[in-house]
């Protein structure tokens, strides 16, 4: 942070960097896995860092949490056991138990920092872990899955990049594991990275999970301080039936106007809608 500004400098993303104006630094750890800081900032509310990294800020998180979340749960026909790989800092719960039909979220991310700091500083993202039909792991994703098989309706890795702890949940093995912790039907989606960014990296794990699945696709979010504005997701299923494109189930309009601030049923439709460079590239 250099003269009340933090910037969002990575080799992931090289010459460019988001930039936010710090009102006041809440709090800043060395985790057993990673660097955690906070801050205030002047008009995004408070920030999570992970390793000098943007995870959340308290004003945009909503549009990641619930375009991962949503995309995936509404194109499974009764979701009722949801796991979530990563999403420490509850966002994602929060947007699961907005499905009547979930009987159980389980939730594995390998940092306890992450949930104690978002409790702690973003507490209108971590209410998720407060719910009655949440359980949370301390733990290693890729570990926790070993030994589950045909467990799960729906999977959302919530990750951070592939450069630190999340390393794992992008590789060939995770995939795999992925697949056999899924239920017959099973649908998952994964942060997808960015397609001003990391197009050749979307393509790798796109061309790997259509070996592994009937169904893949991709969708995108647009989210202000996020690298380049933009995070996508790549959603599988074991269900060759499924049509990402088009949801399968949708909240009412009430509940639309009641507890969500960006996905709805046309949103959900245009998130796989690719400009011309991405669309050549990832078809
Ligand atoms: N619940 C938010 C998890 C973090 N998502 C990622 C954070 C880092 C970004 N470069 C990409 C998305």
């Amino acid at each position: 942070i250099k003269d009340g500004w933090f910037m969002e400098k990575s080799t992931m993303w090289p010459g460019q960097a988001m930039a936010l104006q710090v009102e006041e630094i809440l709090h800043v750890e060395k985790s057993k896995f990673q660097d955690v800081l906070v801050f205030q900032s002047s008009n995004y509310g408070n920030v999570l860092v992970l390793d000098g990294v943007i995870q959340a800020t308290e004003r945009d998180e909503f549009s990641y949490q619930e375009m991962i979340t949503h995309l995936a749960m509404n194109s499974h026909p009764n979701p009722k056991k949801v796991l979530v790989i990563g999403g420490g800092d509850g966002g994602v719960l929060r947007e699961i138990i907005k499905h009547e039909c979930v009987e159980e979220a389980t939730l594995v991310d390998i940092d306890e920092a992450v949930p104690r700091v978002s409790k702690k500083y973003l507490p209108n993202m971590a209410i998720g872990f407060e719910h009655p039909k949440v359980t949370v792991h301390i733990g290693d994703g890729l570990e926790f899955l070993r030994d589950k098989v045909n467990k799960y309706d729906v999977i959302i890795t919530d990750s951070s990049d592939p450069d630190g702890p999340a390393e794992g949940l992008f590789g060939a093995e995770f995939f795999e594991l992925l697949k056999a912790a899924l239920t017959e039907n099973g649908v998952f989606s994964t942060q997808g990275e960015c397609m001003w960014l990391h197009l050749p990296l979307i393509k790798k794990v796109l061309s790997f999970c259509k070996g592994l699945y009937p169904t893949v696709e991709y969708a995108y979010t647009c989210i202000p301080t996020y690298p380049s504005g933009q995070i996508g997701h790549v959603l599988c299923s074991k269900n060759p039936e499924t049509k990402f494109r088009e949801p399968l189930r949708r909240f009412t309009p009430e509940q639309e106007d009641a507890s969500l601030r960006y996905y709805n049923s046309e949103i959900h439709k245009a998130a796989f809608v690719l400009p011309q460079f991405a669309k050549k590239e990832l078809k």
